[in-house]
Parts: structure tokens; sequence; C-alpha cells
């Protein structure tokens, strides 16, 4: 609520420290904000209250994914730029005054004035702490990771001709030919025409929902271009990778490469076969790529030094935060091809940055003007319908193709109907989906009594199938017993090889991603903190899980930063197993004389899938693990990147900034297969859908009119 009863803006910089304390305390302001203002006052004693108090604002942004502070949206709804209400509830005592007290009365005029300050704040390049471009302020270090990532793009626009004009339109329009060799459907295949596109662009971004055949388009476009490489003799064949930004989401499009590559229609074209095996099927993360070094933010890979490659695809675009893709961009070859996948309407990164929003904020419209389409129409032989055409598209919407059409959920599917009221915002529609009992199998709501109604945890474990229709096929939904009983029952002897542990432990790894209980918040009655406390107390209760302390076998994990020395990645997920001493300890195998014994000896180790792709597993002591939590729940932002058989999606009854239709969208396209909704609040859905996630920054502006200019 918006508090203008008086002008309470500091007098002085003590008392501005005095207030963002106070904040802080109140869990309005993270602790590393106030630490800004008091490091600026330090070098600038006079600085004055108001600049502090935006700095300290400036860097909260940050926190919260925004890549500056948008100064009239300070000025016109000032306490949207603090975390309130702070997740978890408020402390007991009396709170302070809210930003729009302390702000009340400040014109844009004094905003000026207190930011005219050059020691502290300019308005482009220098080594000032701040920068001011127009209505936003910047920490220096995200301005310069959007001004980078606007030079690559842009050149990269302004250089759409000379990679158009390397295309042969015949020759490609042969291959676009055998390569969608029958498929044919109702409108325009956008596959084809993204593979058509892309081809003739130095970069690219395909987006589209899930299962709309990004994956599918991708492999096609890479035989397209290594087909191109050949029959212009024009050198060795193109180096081509693939990355992802979480091991997990690596490891997922890994597996769904080889099996989309294998069905593509290369049998009995001359030069198939060496084709596709042209074709990679590793994808590794972005920070294996770039070769990240431990204990360091920088990468062995930069501009000085660029990726050896020719094509990079890098998948899950939408996780991948601002720093990172200024990264990436500058170690990327001036003439390599960039093709960006994703789903622009999941939720962005949880880091600073909204890079795949930014980009495609208008490819729902297409906006291709008439010589792209035209273009486009002789190169792949597929028509733009006029409603996509634009004769004022932007330079950046020519390098942009939507997919429209999900293959995995067909029209009828619940899940798939779902996300798509859920993304455009038709509450009315969305709600109408669960009323239909049975219509929709895949898809159900449980309403519980409120926080405590035990029915949460009982759908947690068993799955709750008898909340959902009968399935034609008898399939029914996990939950978390289907993997503690994979563990319990595929359990080898303890003198059984170690290729057969691995097996038990891909297998346990593979059940626990058949069901995933995803939460909006981490705090408070609805948290992941106090789901997962449930959830192993319910297991417990029923003897699936066993043992008191923190570690015990059946344990799930999730790994919450990237530890290089023990090739994990923030996002990667684990489970705890005992395992025989040997294989614990590294050993070859059993010694045949102590194996009979060896059950006694048994010592937890933490296994993970390598995200190398190998398949292979890594046993990983629990005491180094240092930057671990407990994952029977996720929050959806941790869960972005998965995917599983069967998520249950639990809602706060009290309304909250991250409760957003981006929230609701990405955690029901986490489910494949069954997707539950769980909330003790009937307008759940309505208030998520009626909020929007919004972040600024600049990037938008300074890609849309393409010019080589710097943003305003
Ligand atoms: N044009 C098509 N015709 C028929 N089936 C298709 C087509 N394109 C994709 N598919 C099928 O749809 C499924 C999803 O495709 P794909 O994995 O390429 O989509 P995606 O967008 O990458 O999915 P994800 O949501 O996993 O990122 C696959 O089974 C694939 O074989």
């Amino acid at each position: 609520m918006t508090d203008r009863t008086a002008v309470a803006l500091p007098a002085t910089a003590g008392d501005t420290l005095a207030l963002l304390d106070r904040w802080v305390a109140h869990g309005w302001l993270r602790p590393l904000d106030r630490a800004l203002a008091a490091f600026l006052l330090e070098q600038a004693p006079d600085a004055s209250p108001l600049l502090l108090l935006c700095a300290a604002l400036a860097s909260h942004q940050v926190g919260r994914g925004h890549v500056c502070l948008d100064l009239p949206a300070l000025l016109a709804d000032p306490d949207t730029t603090l975390s309130l209400p702070p997740e978890g509830g408020e402390p007991a005592d009396t709170p302070p005054p809210r930003p729009s007290r302390c702000l009340a009365g400040v014109c844009p005029r004094a905003l000026d004035a207190a930011l005219d300050a050059p020691e502290l704040v300019q308005s482009g390049p220098g080594n000032s702490p701040l920068v001011r471009r127009g209505p936003r302020l910047y920490l220096r270090r995200y301005w310069a990771c959007e001004q980078r990532i606007g030079a690559v793009l842009r050149a990269r626009m302004a250089d759409a001709a000379s990679w158009q004009e390397a295309l042969d339109p015949e020759e490609a329009r042969r291959w676009l030919d055998t390569l969608f060799a029958g498929a044919a459907g109702e409108g325009p295949d956008w596959q084809r025409l993204a593979c058509a596109l892309a081809a003739g662009r130095g970069f690219s971004v395909i987006t589209g929902g899930p299962g709309t055949g990004k994956t599918t388009t991708v492999l096609r476009l890479l035989v397209l271009l290594q087909a191109l490489r050949e029959s212009a003799r024009a050198g060795a064949p193109l180096r081509i990778r693939m990355a992802a930004p979480t091991g997990k989401a690596a490891a997922r499009l890994n597996a769904s490469v080889a099996g989309a590559l294998d069905r593509l229609p290369l049998a009995g074209v001359t030069g198939g076969e060496a084709l596709r095996a042209r074709i990679p099927t590793e994808v590794t993360t972005v920070h294996r790529l770039l070769g990240a070094r431990p204990g360091s933010r920088h990468f062995r890979h930069h501009a000085g030094r660029p990726l050896p490659l020719d094509v990079l695809v890098v998948d899950e675009a939408s996780m991948i935060d601002l720093e990172l893709m200024a990264s990436l961009l500058d170690a990327l070859p001036a003439r390599a091809r960039l093709i960006l996948l994703g789903d622009k309407d999941q939720l962005a990164s949880v880091e600073a940055g909204a890079v795949m929003g930014e980009l495609c904020h208008r490819a729902d419209g297409g906006h291709y003007t008439p010589e792209t389409a035209a273009w486009l129409a002789g190169v792949s032989g597929e028509a733009i319908p006029r409603h996509y055409q634009d004769s004022a598209g932007r330079p950046l919407d020519q390098h942009i193709v939507m997919l429209r059409y999900s293959h995995r959920f067909g029209a009828e599917s619940g899940i798939g109907r779902l996300a798509r009221a859920v993304n455009d915002g038709v509450v009315r529609d969305a709600e109408g989906l669960f009323a239909e009992r049975g219509r929709h199998p895949d898809i159900a709501r449980l309403d519980l009594a409120g926080p405590e109604d035990a029915r949460l945890e009982a759908l947690a474990v068993s799955g709750g199938g008898e909340h959902f229709a009968p399935s034609t096929d008898g399939a029914v939904p996990a939950g978390q017993q289907h993997y503690l009983q994979v563990l319990h029952q595929g359990r080898p002897a303890p003198d059984a090889p170690r290729t057969a542990w691995e097996d038990w432990a891909r297998g346990v790894l593979q059940a626990q991603g058949a069901f995933q209980l995803l939460a909006a918040v981490r705090r408070g009655p609805w948290g992941v903190e106090t789901l997962n406390q449930r959830i192993a107390a319910a297991l417990r209760d029923r003897g699936l899980v066993r043992g008191e302390g923190v570690w015990y076998a059946g344990r799930p994990v999730i790994v919450t930063r990237n530890d290089y020395d023990l090739g994990l990645i923030n996002g990667d997920m684990g489970v705890t197993l005992a395992v025989p001493a040997w294989l614990a300890q590294g050993q070859a195998g059993p010694e045949p004389a102590l194996a009979a014994a060896d059950g006694a000896r048994d010592l937890l180790r933490v296994a993970f899938l390598a995200n190398d792709g190998s398949g292979r597993i890594r046993w990983v002591l629990p005491s180094r693990l240092e930057q671990v939590e407990t994952a029977y729940a996720l929050t959806v932002h941790k869960a972005q990147g998965s995917e599983f058989r069967h998520a249950a999606l639990v809602l706060p009854d009290r309304n909250s900034p991250v409760l957003t239709r981006e929230l609701l969208y990405t955690g029901i396209t986490r489910a494949s297969r069954w997707f539950t909704l769980l909330s003790s609040e009937p307008r759940v859905l309505a208030r998520a859908m009626g909020q929007r996630t919004l972040r600024s920054g600049g990037l938008r502006g300074a890609l849309m009119d393409g010019s080589v200019s710097e943003s305003g």
C-alpha cells in the first residue's frame, strides 16, 4: 500500500544508512544493497541522501532480476522497488517508512540534481560506480554487459545482408525439401521457415513452447548448414557446438538430440549418412564451453581468445542472464553463427537480465518485412501469412522465428491447453479446464483446506492418482515413493560389480525425475523449506526413508552453486545412496573375501549423472557438498530447464510479487505427462495470471532500431 502521508526523505547521509538498515532488518532490502550505499558514501562523503537511496535501490533491482533502476517507475510507484512483502512475513516491530513516504514530493528535477554527481554517476564509459542513461540508473557492471551484448547483436544485424547473400537459395531449397519430406500440415510450416531464416542470418532466435520442435528444427538446420558448406566446397566441415545453461538442461537436450538426429529423413539421400555423422550429439554447459575457472568469474575463452567454432546453438536461452550472455558473445568469433533456442514465455534467469524475453518481445506478431517474407518464400517455399508481415518491421524482428504448434501436447491435451490459457491470460479458460473433470486426464486440481492439510503430503508421496481421471493407457502419476521403491527394491548385492551399482544409481535418478513438487516461494508455510521438511517427515512416517541426520539414504539434493572442482553445476540433482565401502572408496570392485561382510560397511555417497552427456555416475562424498539443498520440493525457478513426468505446483494463499503468469506457465510446462495444482486459495489462478514479470533494462530499446549507435 502506497504511503504518502508525509515527506520524509532522510536529511543526512547517516540518516539514509540508518533507514537502509531498517529496510534490511525487515527483509525489504539485501545487506549487499546497503553496503553499496555505504561504499559510495566513503568514496564521496558529500553524496546526497537521495543518491544513496537510489544506489541501494539500483543494487536491489539487480537482486530481483532487473538490469537497472527504472527512475520514472521509481517516482510513479516507489514501493515496487523493494521486496514488499518480504518472503516469509514481516518481523513484529513497527515497520520503517516505505519508499513512497520517503520519496513523496520528490520531482524528476530533484532526482536529476541528486544524480548529478560525476564522481559517482556518469552517462557512459568511465569509472564511476553508477551509470545513468536517460530513465535508467545502472550499476556499471550491468550497463557494460548490456552494451557488449547490444554491440555484438547490432553488428550482426547490420551485417545481415552479407549472411543472406552467402546462402545459395536453390541449394537451400533442395535440402529443405529433403529434410522436410512428407511434413505437410495446415498453415505455414514454421519449422521450415525457421531453418531458412536461421540459415541466412549470423544470429537468430528460435522460440516456441514445449514440444513445438525446437530440437527437431535445429538439427535439420545444422544438417542444412553442413550440407551447404560441403556443396560450396568451402573448406573443412563446420565446427558445430551445442550448449545449455545448466547441466540438467544440457543432459536433457543431449538425450533428445541423438533420437531426433536418427529420425531425420537422410537414409537414401546421397551423402546423407555422412552428413548425419557430422552433426555433434554432445551438448555441454555454457560454463564448460567458455572454460570456467575455479574461483574466478573469468573464462578461458573471451574476445582475445575466441571459441574455436563456426556454429553455436544455445538451448534454454531464457535461463541465460545478462553477464553470462555478455561473456558468451565476447567469446564468439565474428563470423560464427549464433542460434538461440528457448521459450520466450518462461521465467527469465534468476540473475539479472531477461535477454531472451527482450529479444522476443514482438515474436508473437512476426513483423516480417515484405522483403524478408519474399526472400523466405524463395528459400523455403513457405508463404508467411499477411498478418505476420509488417512493412514497418524492425531489423530485430527479421532474426526471430516462433514455432507455434506443439507436437507433444495435441489440441486436446490439458497441459497444453492450460499452458496456452495461462499465457494468453484467459482466466475463465484456465479455471474451466479443471472444472471439466475427466475431459483432460492429464491435469488435476487439489483444493487444500489450509497450509496444514495432510492431503498435500499424501499426494507428494503417492502421486495422487485418485485426483486424475483414468488415462486410456492405464498409466498412473508417480509420487516420491516411486524413486524410493526403485532405490530399495533395485539395490544390487554387495558383491555386484561396479556397473550394476551404476545402473542402479541411474535407475534411481531417472525414477526421481518422474515426480517433482514445485513451489512459488522459498519461505513461509507454502515455501520449499517447509514443504521439504513436511515431505521428509511424511516419508519417514511411512518407512520410506530412515536416519535422522542431514544425510540419509534417499535424500535428494539440488546443487545451488557451480562447483568446478567437483564438476557440478548449479541445478544438478543427485540422490544420496548407501553403497559398499569398496565402491565409495573408489576401488575397482569388491574383494571377494570381504564382499559378504561388506554390507555392514555401507557408506553414503551422492550419485549425480555426469553432466558431460556420457551417462556416467559421479559418486560424491556428502561432506564435500557445501552448496546443496534438499530437493523433495523445488522452486519453479530452480526447476527451469528440467522436465518431470508429473509436476505438482503448490501456490501460496497470499499474494506475492513472485506469483506471476510467467511462474505459473513455467511450472505447468515442467510437466510432460501429468500436472497437479495445489492451493488453498480458490482465486490463485486469477491472481497469478494477473501479474506479469516486468524487467527493467535497456537492451530492447538498444536493439529495436538496429542502428549501431549506443543505447540511450
Ligand atoms: N514437424 C513435426 N512433425 C511431427 N512431429 C514432430 C515435428 N516436430 C517435432 N515433432 C515431435 O514432437 C516432439 C517434440 O519435439 P522437440 O523435442 O523437437 O521439441 P522441443 O520444442 O525441442 O521440445 P522441448 O519442450 O523439450 O524443448 C518430438 O517427439 C518430435 O519428434
